[in-house]
Parts: structure tokens; sequence; C-alpha cells
């Protein structure tokens, strides 16, 4: 039975001890009665996103139904009710990374005490995803100390593992020893274009060739449950090597609310993996991508945010070679406070270039 849309806090589970219960346990905003706020600052006034339509990344995609005790399944969470598969599938027809890391963290975060949170996770991805069967995650709770818990998750397919995920929780401290880098200096969301707004913007220029038109159309019509506003954005067309950096704004479509930080964590984690591996392409683009797929994802929790607020997403890409990339990631809140740390390698198996390929 998936998870009902009724209003509960991620749930802790019961002691090991507990006999599981067949009921499911579900990780979705505070309560149903909490009334969307006006805007994310919560300044009152009215904006123009919808904030009654609360995020598809928390009513389902997150929303794991819980099989026994440390046992979970994606199988009727994840529906989305226009396909009837996987919420949203990228066009390498692998399951997004970014969903599995999200509700492996769903999972690691229903077998911890309320009081701590996520401060960390490292994933292996070690086998692709099949979109077309659902995703079990089995919890080893590997241990629990006074201030930090450990959890290693499994993702399983088809009796296989696809990710391996080790999170650390921890509860909240204090300390006198605080620094961060300064935010970089962009334009702010409101002086941008969302990515749908470009790709229209694109399509209106009679200059655009079939090509760009069609793979153009097909970027728009993918339910992506993100919002991203990209800054210096390429034009589409440009052929030329740029630097391996990128920012762009990126929010949760749609409404989450206070919640709790496990969920803007697990939100955060899905957000995370978008367009992050292609800052190692930028450079390249004289070569034709045959494969590519993230190898792993790390994450590091600095302070509270809110994943359906825009945070500012400063990418980078210090290394590429012996077809692999890393790339290293920053989330920043719109206040100049340094939420999130990521860092992912990828591997990427490209066409020689048409210079190479006439030697
Ligand atoms: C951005 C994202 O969200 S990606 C989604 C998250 N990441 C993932 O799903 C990756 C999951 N992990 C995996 O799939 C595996 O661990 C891999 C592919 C990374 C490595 O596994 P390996 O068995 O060593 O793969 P290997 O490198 O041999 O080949 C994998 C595929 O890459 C392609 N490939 C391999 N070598 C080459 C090459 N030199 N040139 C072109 N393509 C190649 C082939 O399609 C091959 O598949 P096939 O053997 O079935 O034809």
């Amino acid at each position: 039975m998936a998870a009902s849309s009724g209003g509960k806090k991620l749930l802790p589970e019961p002691s090991k001890g507990t006999s599981a219960a067949s009921a499911h346990s579900s990780i979705l905003r505070k309560s149903s009665s909490e009334k969307p706020v006006t805007e994310a600052t919560g300044s009152g006034s009215k904006s123009s996103r919808n904030e009654d339509l609360h995020s598809v990344l928390v009513t389902s995609v997150l929303n794991l139904e819980r099989l026994d005790l440390d046992l979970y399944s994606n199988e009727h969470s994840n529906r989305c009710t226009f396909t009837g598969t996987h919420h949203w599938v990228p066009r390498s027809r692998m399951l997004f990374g970014g969903q599995i890391v999200g509700q492996a963290l769903v999972a690691a975060a229903m077998s911890v005490s309320e009081n701590i949170y996520a401060h960390s996770l490292h994933c292996y991805f070690v086998r692709a995803g099949d979109p077309k069967v659902p995703v079990l995650y089995q919890v080893d709770r590997i241990r629990d100390g006074k201030s930090f818990s450990v959890r290693s998750v499994k993702a399983i397919q088809h009796g296989n593992p696809i990710l391996i995920c080790q999170s650390s929780f921890q509860r909240k401290m204090e300390s006198p020893i605080h620094h961060q880098f300064t935010m970089p200096v962009v334009p702010s969301p409101n002086e941008l274009l969302t990515q749908e707004e470009l790709i229209q913007k694109y399509l209106r220029d009679p200059a655009l060739t079939e090509k760009y038109k069609v793979g153009l159309t097909k970027l728009l019509a993918e339910e992506v449950p993100i919002e991203i506003k990209p800054i210096n954005p390429p034009e589409y067309y440009r052929r030329v090597a740029l630097e391996s950096k990128q920012h762009f704004w990126v929010r949760a479509r749609g409404y989450i609310g206070e919640g709790n930080m496990k969920l803007h964590c697990c939100v955060a984690a899905y957000i995370s993996d978008y367009s992050f591996l292609r800052t190692a392409l930028l450079p390249h683009f004289q070569y034709k991508v045959k494969f590519m797929a993230s190898l792993d994802h790390s994450m590091w929790f600095h302070a509270p945010f809110r994943s359906d607020e825009w945070m500012l997403y400063e990418c980078e890409s210090p290394w590429a070679g012996s077809c692999r990339g890393l790339v290293q990631g920053r989330l920043w809140k719109q206040d100049g406070v340094l939420a999130v740390s990521c860092a992912q390698e990828g591997v990427f198996y490209v066409k020689p270039s048409a210079a190479e390929s006439k030697l």
C-alpha cells in the first residue's frame, strides 16, 4: 500500500527488537495541516510560485514503503501518474542517480532517532538501475554512538546491489570552531530565466536547426521535479571549449515547507546529482559522449537549509582523465551560508573527435 498522504514527520523506526509492523512509514512534510507560506522567505508577498502544489519529490519520489524493519521499497511511492513508471528517468534509460541516493538516505534516516541529523554520505553506483522494476532498500545499522550513528544501505534490483551508500548522522552540537568560504557573487534568481524559459526562448529563434529543435523540445517535455535557473548559460549552439565550471540556482519543484532537516537532506541528495557530472565535459565540446555515468557520490551537510528554496549550485571539475572526471559542488543559501558540499566521479566513453579520427 503506498504511503498515505496523511502528514507525518519522518518516523524513526521502532527499536530493533520490536516486531516489524507491516504498516508503511513515510517521509512527508511536517503536517498536512501546514499551510504553505506565500514565499520561500516567508515574506508574505504572494509569490508567482504555486505554493499549493506540494513537491512530488516529497509526496511521491522520496515517499518509500516500509516492507519490514529496515527494508523499504519505492514500488508504489515512485509511480508517476502519467507514465506508471519511475517518476523521471534520464534519456540514458538508467535510473537517475540522485533518485537512488535520495531514497537510500530516506531508508537510512528511518532507522535513526529524531534528534540526530545527516551530516555526510558516500555512495558507489555499482550497477545501472533498471527503470522497469522497483528498488528495494536494505538498511544495516552499523553503529549508534553517543553523538554519531552510522548506517549502510544497499539499493537492490534483480537480487543485486545497484548502489551501496554509507551515511552518518550526528546529534546537534555547538562549537567555537567555525569558518566557511565566501559565496560567489552572481545574479539573484529573480534576475534570471528558468531552464524552461530559456528553452522557449531558443525555440523561438528562426535560425534554430531541426536537430536542436527536436532535442530542446524533448528536454522541455521531461518531468524533472527540479527547477533550475542557469547563470551565464552557454548558447545552445555555441560549440566552444568552456571552463570546467558552472553555476545555477536550483530548488525542488513545488512546496515542501519547514518539514524536518532529514527530509530536506534527502531532497538535496536528489537535486545534487542533476546536471552535476556534465561540468567535467564543458571544456571538451568536440567529443561525442557514447556512455557516461556517475561512479560515486559524496555529500556533506553543513547547515540547515530549505531544498524548496533557491540555492546556488557552484560546480567545478578540477580534473578529468583515464575515462573519468571529478566534479565538486557547493550548495549556497541565498543569505550566503554554505549549506552542502558535494563530490562525484564519473566515467565517460567518447567518440574520437573529427580531427583525431582522420589521424
Ligand atoms: C548521471 C547519473 O545519474 S548516471 C546514473 C548513476 N550511475 C550509474 O547508474 C552507474 C552504475 N554503474 C555501472 O553501470 C557500472 O559500474 C559501470 C558501467 C560504471 C562500470 O561497470 P563495468 O562492468 O566495468 O562496465 P564497462 O566499462 O565494462 O562497460 C559498461 C558499458 O560502457 C560502455 N563501454 C565500455 N567501454 C567502452 C568504450 N571503450 N567505449 C564506449 N563504450 C564503452 C558499454 O556500453 C558497456 O556496456 P556493455 O559492456 O554492456 O556493452
